[in-house]
């Protein structure tokens, strides 16, 4: 793999200005070298980073570049590629006037990464209501990254997320969507839609040769023969079965409950869940601090942390960065291979959204 700092950056956005990535952000430029971080630049108003270094107390000297300097710039002081959208809201208090400059800034990443001037997009979370509220039409990230993944090939991608960490990765098959609403869009064709991309992904960007998918059921011990629901055995075997039949190695649908101890974790690279909570919460729980929330589906590279916006410590210095350096490691990681892969490197083949 080419190792050198010529490598692309990765560009990260700032996400909720009133929340903790500029925290993360800075304290995570200030340890780049102790932690062997890749070279980024944040898309950002530089002034919500300058007073947020001063109210945290750290000095962090900062520059604004354009993403062609942030190489050259990286080693001295954090580059930082100045948004049109400004804010002034302070820590763990939105404003709607802050949204515009959070949208451009995921918009502006992926452009960054189409135009050949960043190898990957990272993103700082955002807050999905003060988005929503202001106008903003997708309920998260990865829904509005599959929709600007159209630059690409003319149409829209299936964007799927997965929560990757040491010990486990899981993907939810339905998102932003109330609980109510999950069985009515399980479908087999969701399923199997999302267990080819797994499939594929996992193949082509994480080198694993033939991934292992353990398929969650929905209900109480996966419908317990349909006595506790029927979408187990109505719509989630189904699609398992459908998935081995394309050679795809996904067995289930395995009882919720007890797919996740560490024992049965070891039988599995990607746990495939019915939906967010079920996912999230053991994938969080497991490793909150390294975990890192990657889109697969689409026709470049997206990490971010794990973790929220984070309200109640932003501005105080005490948020965590090691999420963030998860997913500025990984993100660094899977450009790498991908540019490998392209150079003629590997023997896996490209993604193609
Ligand atoms: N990728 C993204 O854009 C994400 C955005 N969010 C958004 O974040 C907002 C808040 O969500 P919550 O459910 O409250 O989750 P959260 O992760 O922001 O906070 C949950 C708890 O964990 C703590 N915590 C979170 N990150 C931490 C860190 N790095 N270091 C130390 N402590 C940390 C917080 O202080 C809080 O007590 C919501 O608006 C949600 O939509 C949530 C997850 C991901
Ligand atoms: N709880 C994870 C989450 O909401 C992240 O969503 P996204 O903004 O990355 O789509």
């Amino acid at each position: 793999m080419d190792r050198s700092n010529t490598f692309r950056p990765l560009v990260l956005t700032m996400g909720e200005p009133a929340g903790i990535g500029p925290d993360v952000t800075l304290a995570a430029w200030a340890a780049r070298h102790e932690r062997g971080l890749p070279v980024f630049y944040c898309l950002a108003d530089p002034d919500t980073m300058r007073r947020r270094a001063e109210r945290i107390g750290i000095d962090i000297p900062i520059e604004v570049v354009t993403p062609a300097e942030a190489a050259a710039v990286f080693d001295r002081a954090l580059p930082v590629v100045r948004l049109e959208g400004r804010s002034s809201a302070e820590p763990g208090l939105p404003e709607r006037a802050s949204a515009h400059g959070v949208i451009e800034a995921i918009a502006r990443a992926v452009g960054d990464v189409r135009a050949g001037s960043a190898a990957a997009v990272v993103t700082n979370p955002i807050n999905k209501k003060a988005l929503v509220d202001a106008g903003f039409q997708h309920p998260g990230h990865t829904e509005f990254l599959g929709m600007l993944s159209a630059a690409w090939n003319g149409a829209p991608a299936r964007p799927v997320m997965m929560l990757a960490g040491p010990g486990l990765r899981a993907v939810p098959a339905t998102i932003h969507v109330p609980i109510s609403a999950v069985p009515g869009l399980l479908t087999e064709n969701l399923l199997m839609a999302t267990g080819r991309t797994i499939d594929r992904d996992m193949r082509q960007r994480f080198g694993i040769p033939r991934p292992r998918i353990a398929v969650a059921g929905l209900n109480p011990h996966a419908g317990e023969g349909g006595v506790m629901g029927t979408e187990d055995a109505a719509v989630i075997a189904p699609a398992v079965a459908r998935l081995q039949a394309e050679g795809i190695n996904a067995f289930g649908p395995l009882a919720p409950d007890t797919m996740f101890h560490a024992e049965a974790r070891a039988r599995y690279d990607v746990a495939l869940c019915m939906y967010h909570d079920q996912a999230l919460i053991p994938t969080k729980t497991v490793a909150f601090s390294e975990t890192v929330n990657v889109t697969l589906g689409l026709p470049f590279i997206r990490t971010s942390p794990d973790h929220g916006t984070a309200f109640d410590i932003a501005g105080t210095g005490k948020a965590d960065f090691s999420s963030l350096a998860a997913a500025l490691r990984l993100a660094d990681e899977l450009a790498r291979h991908e540019a490998d892969h392209l150079a003629g490197n590997t023997d896996s083949a490209r993604l193609s959204a």
